[in-house]
C-alpha cells in the first residue's frame, strides 16, 4: 500500500517531511524513551537533512542508522556515514547515536558478522526513509545483484553484503524484512526522473525486477511516498 504525497518543491517537502518526522520522533521518546531513524544516503536526503540538524529534539534520545552504505572506509567521499555525519549529525543532532555499517575487512562478505549484532537486536523502527535508483532500487537491495532474492527474503539476517553489477562498490545493506519492522516508512523521491519509475513501479508487483515494489505492494505496511518534482 501507499499514500502519494506530492508538493511543487523540494523546500516545501522537506518542511512537512521534517515536521512529520520531527512528531514521530517526539511520540517515540515519550512512550519508550527512545527512537530509531533509519536514513538513506544518496543526493535526495542532503537537504533535508540539513532541516532536520537545526530542529531542536531530545536528540540524546534518538538512534540514526542507514539503510545501506557502500563498503568504503567511513571518510571516504562516496561514503554515506560520511554524508550523514557531514549533514544530519550536526547542530542539535550531534547528541544523536549513530550505528555504523561499517567494519574493516577484507571485503563487505567478511564484515558483515562484526555489523550484524548492531542491527540485528535492535527493536522496531519509528521510521525509515527509503531512497529509490531509477532501476527500482532501494536501500542497496539491486535488481541486479545475485544477493537480491536472499534481501528480499522474509527469513533474511537484520543485515547483508550486496555487490551490484550496475553501480560501483559492494554495500552493505539492511534486509527488507528489517526495513519493514518500522512504525513508519516513507519513500523519499525529489526529481521529475522519479515520477515514471514510480508508476513503474506501481504498475507491476515483481520485486526481483525492481526491489521498491516490495515495499510499494506490500499488503499490511503503508509507506508514504514524499514527492517533489524538483
Ligand atoms: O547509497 C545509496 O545511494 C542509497 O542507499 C540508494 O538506495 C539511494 O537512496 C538511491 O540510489 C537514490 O539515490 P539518489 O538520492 O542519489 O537519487
Amino acid at each position: 500500500m501507499h499514500l502519494l504525497h506530492q508538493f511543487s518543491d523540494s523546500s516545501a517537502l522537506n518542511h512537512d517531511f521534517a515536521s512529520k518526522l520531527v512528531a514521530i520522533l517526539t511520540t517515540a521518546i515519550a512512550e519508550r524513551d527512545a527512537a530509531y531513524l533509519v536514513v538513506s544516503g544518496g543526493r535526495t536526503p542532503q537537504a533535508l537533512f540539513q532541516t532536520l540538524a537545526s530542529t531542536p529534539l531530545s536528540w540524546e534520545k534518538v538512534t540514526i542508522l542507514l539503510a545501506d552504505d557502500r563498503y568504503l572506509p567511513v571518510d571516504s567521499e562516496q561514503s554515506n556515514e560520511r554524508l550523514v555525519k557531514a549533514t544530519l549529525l550536526q547542530h542539535y543532532a550531534a547528541k544523536a547515536k549513530f550505528i555504523s555499517l561499517y567494519a574493516e575487512a577484507e571485503h563487505a562478505f567478511a564484515a558483515i558478522p562484526e555489523i550484524l549484532p548492531r542491527v540485528a537486536g535492535l527493536p522496531t523502527f519509528d521510521a525509515v526513509i527509503l531512497g529509490m535508483g531509477e532501476d527500482g532500487h532501494t536501500a542497496s537491495l539491486f535488481p541486479c545483484s545475485a544477493q537480491l532474492t536472499a534481501g528480499l527474503s522474509d527469513t533474511a539476517p537484520a543485515v547483508l553484503a550486496t555487490e551490484p553489477t550496475s553501480a560501483p562498490f559492494q554495500r552493505i545493506s539492511l534486509s527488507k524484512t528489517r526495513l519493514l519492522d518500522s512504525r513508519h516508512i516513507f519513500l523519499h523521491l525529489v526529481g521529475e526522473n522519479k515520477f515514471p519509475v514510480l508508476q513503474q513501479a506501481l504498475a507491476n508487483t515483481d520485486p526481483v525486477q525492481m526491489p521498491i515494489r516490495a515495499f510499494l505492494h506490500h499488503p499490511s505496511v503503508a509507506v508514504d511516498v514524499m514527492y517533489s518534482p524538483k
